[in-house]
């Protein structure tokens, strides 16, 4: 998860209600801060991969001390270090809407029975943040990420340390997909492993929630000949085109188009970009088909899409789904079994990839 200190943000003159305080009109503000007040330290880091699923450009968690309290006792949960009441401090691109943000996070955290601290819903405050500072603090806090002995991911502004390793140039905190959060490197690991496999080789891929296009890059950077993304995102789809430029990668070897989210929303490849990315059509002549379908999105979009994710692959080819706990791989190996085989499961930390085959 990225965590970078709190910007010095001007005074929010909504501080303590929900909703945009109006930027003055002296500030030419470069993005929004919402602060999230008294939030249970159990469950700050869960809330905070939500909102950096809701598309916050970093997430820090700090101690909720109003005025003049105390300093507060730290509790030890045997993994980490945890102050019992937090307040979250998210960054957010200027265009975001982030009161319908908050209002996903309200839900999901409903659908998770995380404790909402009343029910008047999470106390928030969002304010424009114009101190240029904050963009040296953003990247002063994304240093060359290791994934693996040879795969790295670098923030623009660095060096690779490694030249001989697999080196992934991001412009990182516009989009998810900085390589910090368990999926993505679980992802990222299973990539390179089917590389090292010859599995990659010339393949066509699909990357579903490409988000900072880290998986497409990854899987260019083995060999594959191509790939389609796709996100819901418009501000992820332009970070993806941006950073698959920035590793040379340009259509048609890497498109990211935008989609809608649900299986009710066109299908939104379609078989013209598809072959313009050099992969091929389903019999039908319709459906795009990959030799490899990555998608690192929820739980519930990952049911929802299975015909949809199922139908990208090519008989043969292979699925790799990830953005689950390790406690729903089961419900997705089921929902996904009618057609694919030899499903394997990986986890790191609470998080899960699943990889199988599609039969033929
Ligand atoms: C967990 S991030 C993964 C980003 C990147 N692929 C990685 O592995 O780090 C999930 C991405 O999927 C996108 N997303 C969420 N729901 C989606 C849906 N129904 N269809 C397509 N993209 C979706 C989000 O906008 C986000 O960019």
């Amino acid at each position: 998860m990225a965590t970078v200190a709190a910007a010095a943000a001007p005074p929010a003159s909504g501080a303590g209600t929900n909703g945009v305080s109006p930027p003055p009109a002296e500030i030419e503000a470069t993005c929004l801060r919402c602060v999230i007040s008294a939030i249970g330290g159990s469950i700050a880091d869960d809330i905070s991969d939500v909102l950096l699923s809701l598309g916050a450009q970093s997430v820090v968690v700090q101690e909720h001390r109003p005025d003049g309290a105390p300093e507060q006792e730290i509790f030890d949960d045997g993994e980490a270090k945890l102050w019992d009441v937090c307040d979250i401090v998210a960054h957010f691109p200027l265009e975001a809407d982030v009161d319908s943000c908050v209002a996903l996070l309200e839900d999901a955290m409903r659908e998770a029975d995380m404790l909402l601290p009343d029910s008047a819903g999470l106390v928030y405050a969002v304010s424009p943040v114009a101190n240029e500072s904050w963009v040296e603090q953003i990247k002063a806090s994304y240093v060359p990420l290791q994934i693996a002995d040879d795969l790295w991911i670098i923030p623009e502004w660095s060096e690779p340390q490694d030249v001989a390793a697999t080196n992934i140039i991001l412009q990182p905190g516009v989009a998810f997909g900085t390589g910090e959060h368990p999926t993505t490197s679980l992802c990222l690991r299973e990539l390179r492993d089917l590389a090292a496999a010859g599995r990659l080789r010339g393949v066509t891929v699909c990357d579903y929630g490409t988000g900072s296009g880290v998986l497409a890059i990854a899987a260019l950077k083995y060999g594959a000949a191509s790939v389609v993304g796709t996100d819901i995102d418009s501000l992820a789809v332009k970070a993806a085109q941006r950073n698959g430029a920035l590793n040379g990668y340009e259509p048609p070897a890497f498109l990211a188009l935008q989609c809608g989210a649900g299986i009710n929303d066109p299908e939104p490849i379609g078989a013209a970009a598809a072959v313009a990315a050099g992969s091929s059509s389903s019999s039908s002549g319709s459906s795009p088909t990959f030799d490899l379908v990555v998608a690192n999105i929820l739980r519930g979009p990952l049911v929802e899409l299975q015909g949809r994710l199922s139908g990208y692959v090519k008989p043969g080819g292979m699925l790799m789904l990830s953005g689950i706990l390790y406690e729903q791989a089961a419900e997705i190996q089921a929902a996904y079994g009618g057609e694919f085989q030899d499903f394997v499961v990986k986890t790191h930390q609470q998080w899960a990839v699943i990889t199988a085959v599609k039969r033929r």
